[in-house]
């Protein structure tokens, strides 16, 4: 019997079909880890008023409101973009090959809204944007002094190892760029399935003047909900744990207010 030929694939209209747009992680292999020690050739932009932000965010240039430190393939940005268009929010990522996938996705996610309106709203992605930096070092010379509403720390590197723990997101130095950045009530969110680093970050945040426990409870109440549930569950590691049924270990944290002598 003869054999039927199957109708050929039409093919892909990236105006449609998303997939088409889309990066694909595989060819953005690199490393599992970057040494935050290292040199990466990176420049650093002077201040904040030195960062082109019409090149992040065409449609309206502003400081960002949200960071995410170490954002990895980007998970938790497209989730919260949506929810929340009118803020600018900001991945920083220092391996090369996925912050190139982040701006990728995010230049994709962007076209396809434009040429779909179906897909997503005009303009939709227009808030979300990233650089590759590394946020152990000059993170005042990225958000102004009191911008941030929300900084995220999401199953940042471990550095399991005690000579490693100074390669740590979370440490008395750091802590006071970000009690800097952040606008008093603004809100650390940190998240690991790592015990051991859990209570390394709770530990320095709680012995930290500038920042008091928030706990999810509370946040829950304030209507930060859909930021907790994209915490938990929106980036590419924390679906990982959700696969393995790892544990997660939140922590939160707000920048209290110091009344003026
Ligand atoms: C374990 S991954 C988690 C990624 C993402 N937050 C998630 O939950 O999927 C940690 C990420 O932080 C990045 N990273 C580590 N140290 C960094 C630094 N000093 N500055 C910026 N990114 C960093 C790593 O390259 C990696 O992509």
């Amino acid at each position: 019997m003869a054999k039927r030929k199957r109708a050929p694939k039409a093919p892909a209209d990236p105006a449609h079909d998303l997939n088409a747009l889309l990066p694909q992680k595989r060819h953005y292999r690199q490393r599992a880890h970057a040494n935050p020690f290292s040199d990466h050739a990176l420049s650093y932009p002077l201040s904040p008023d030195a960062i082109d932000w019409a090149a992040l965010y065409p449609t309206s240039p502003s400081t960002p409101e949200f960071a995410d430190v170490g954002c990895g393939f980007g998970g938790l940005l497209i989730a919260l973009a949506p929810l929340f268009p009118d803020t600018p929010m900001l991945g920083m990522e220092i391996r090369v090959q996925v912050s190139q996938y982040v701006q990728d996705r995010i230049a994709a996610l962007r076209a396809t809204a434009a040429a779909n309106p179906q897909s997503a709203p005009p303009g939709a992605y227009q808030n979300v944007s990233i650089v590759r930096a590394n946020s152990m070092k000059f993170m005042p010379n990225y958000f102004p002094k009191h911008s941030l509403s929300a900084l995220f720390f999401l199953f940042p590197d471990p550095h399991f190892k005690a000579r490693k723990h100074k390669a740590r997101i979370i440490s008395p130095t750091l802590l006071a760029e970000y009690a800097y950045i952040l606008k008093p009530g603004g809100i650390v969110y940190t998240i690991t399935d790592v015990r051991d680093l859990h209570e390394w970050m709770k530990a320095h945040l709680e012995a930290f003047p500038l920042f008091e426990p928030a706990s999810e409870e509370d946040l829950r109440a304030e209507g930060k909900g859909p930021i907790l549930d994209a915490v938990y569950s929106s980036t590419e590691e924390g679906k990982k744990v959700e696969r393995n049924q790892g544990d997660k270990w939140l922590a939160c944290f707000r920048r209290i207010e110091v009344a003026r002598i």
